[in-house]
């Protein structure tokens, strides 16, 4: 048994300067709470020269992360580079010669979790990543370990903050989306290429693991539906105002029925209205909150920070203490569970409402003509009511569950008709009792 545990980390960006900070302030917490000191021996980075947010003790940063991890006195690797490669190959190499691996790295996972958990459990290593959704929320953990004697059916998850920041700022003060997106970049929220944010990317890597967690499947990001947030209008968010409800980017992952009466997993990410008495409606700016619905817990809410250096490294060191006592004990941690195997529903076959708002001419039947369109496709309205007069005669429709292909082809179909002059937003509601 190693009288202590050396710990090398990959990555001294946002994130593992805060880990390196953390593991020098904490060192004798750590040490107490893991039963051995946690010492850092060494810190891998693409450029030695680069300002840094964290003193690094001298002799400690390289540039040859390989030949780190893979020394013989390492027992933990963290691994916060970020992006697909080296930091596989690493995490790999680290996994192959006896090291646990702890990692923030979402869109690894989402991408490729299989091969590594499969390594991990070759070698019977642990390979933790509780900061890889929603930053220092603890919500991997409560899926895994928690909640693993109930049956979870649903998990709906606001997991990116610099969407969530755009749009409460379009809530709020009725900006438009390139105005807020402006804002959040000044504020240092949003990249300058927001792409992977707001195009939603980043929010399907997380719905990939948690739909992976929650229903013990392997869901990659491939499987997701994903749609972004821009071009949700002022019009989008106002209309939601006028109906009590707000625009979030939801990450949903559902237990539906599927073929042959087996269950099948639903996962997607798009914006969507919901209820303001919805729990997920009151997170404001770039906070994170992942709501999970399960058969015998009912339902439960984790909120917090969903990303920033020192949050993010905080739900990095609560895995390296796990692992570092698993590996003091020569034990491990449960490893994944994808034993449930099941399939991941095309788009088309989820069941959803929509909001759908038209701009129509303003003369008796038009009502009747729309309300066929909707019938045609067997989509049930639960509510339509005129906005305007004349020029500006506009129809809002919400409809009940449907499939969300019926909803499509209804909206298809409306595009079509001699009485509509514009489809001018649709976006599905969310967070209503079915
Ligand atoms: N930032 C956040 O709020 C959150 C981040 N995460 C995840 O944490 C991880 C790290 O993110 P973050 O800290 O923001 O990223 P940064 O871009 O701030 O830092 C990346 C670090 O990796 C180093 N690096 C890059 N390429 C290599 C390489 N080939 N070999 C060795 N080191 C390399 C960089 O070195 P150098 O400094 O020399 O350029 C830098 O120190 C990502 O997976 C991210 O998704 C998860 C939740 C929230
Ligand atoms: N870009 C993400 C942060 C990391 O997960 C966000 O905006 O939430």
């Amino acid at each position: 048994m190693p009288d202590r545990l050396r710990v090398a980390v990959l990555g001294c960006g946002s994130v593992g300067s805060q880990v390196v900070r953390l593991l020098d302030e904490q060192a004798d917490d750590l040490a107490a709470r893991v039963g051995a000191p946690v010492e850092l021996a060494g810190v891998a980075v693409r450029r030695l020269e680069a300002p840094r947010e964290v003193e690094v003790p001298d002799g400690l940063l390289t540039t040859d992360a390989t030949a780190l991890v893979t020394r013989d006195d390492v027992d933990l690797v963290i691994e916060v580079i970020g992006g697909i490669e080296p930091a596989r190959s690493l995490i790999l190499a680290a996994l192959e010669s006896g090291k646990s691996v702890v990692t923030a790295n979402k869109a690894l996972l989402a991408e490729d979790g299989p091969t590594l958990f499969e390594a991990a459990e070759k070698v019977g290593r642990d390979l933790y990543y509780e900061a890889a959704v929603a930053g220092a929320i603890p919500i991997l953990r409560p899926l895994r370990e928690s909640l693993a004697g109930d049956r979870v059916t649903r998990v709906l998850g606001i997991v990116n903050g610099t969407t969530n920041f755009i749009l409460d700022r379009m809530d709020t003060s009725g900006a438009g989306f390139t105005e807020a997106l402006e804002e959040a970049q000044e504020l240092g929220y949003a990249e300058a290429d927001p792409t992977a944010d707001v195009e939603g990317f980043d929010a399907a890597a997380k719905a990939a693991i948690l739909a992976s967690l929650a229903f013990h499947s392997r869901v990659t990001a491939n499987d997701v539906h994903r749609e972004g947030i821009s071009d949700v209008t002022a019009a989008d968010v106002a209309s939601a105002r006028d109906m009590n409800s707000v625009v979030k980017l939801l990450a949903i992952c559902e237990l539906r029925d599927g073929v042959g009466g087996d269950d099948a997993v639903s996962v997607r990410v798009h914006p969507a209205m919901i209820p303001r008495s919805h729990p997920l409606a009151s997170v404001r700016e770039a906070y994170n909150a992942v709501f999970v619905e399960s058969e015998a817990a009912g339902q439960l809410m984790f909120y917090g920070p969903g990303a920033g250096g020192a949050p993010t490294a905080s739900a990095v060191l609560g895995d390296l203490v796990t692992v570092a006592r698993n590996r003091l004990a020569d034990t491990r941690g449960a490893g994944e569970s994808a034993y449930a195997d099941r399939a991941v529903l095309p788009m088309g076959e989820t069941v959803t409402r929509y909001h759908v708002a038209i701009d129509v001419d303003d003369r008796a039947g038009v009502l009747a003509s729309v309300a066929t369109a909707f019938a045609e496709h067997g989509v049930s309205i639960q509510t339509v009511r005129q906005e305007g007069r004349g020029a500006d005669a506009q129809l809002v429709v919400v409809s009940h569950e449907s499939t969300d292909a019926q909803l499509a082809a209804t909206v298809e179909t409306l595009r079509g008709m001699p009485a509509v002059r514009e489809v001018t937003s649709v976006m599905r509601v969310e967070g209503v009792a079915e």
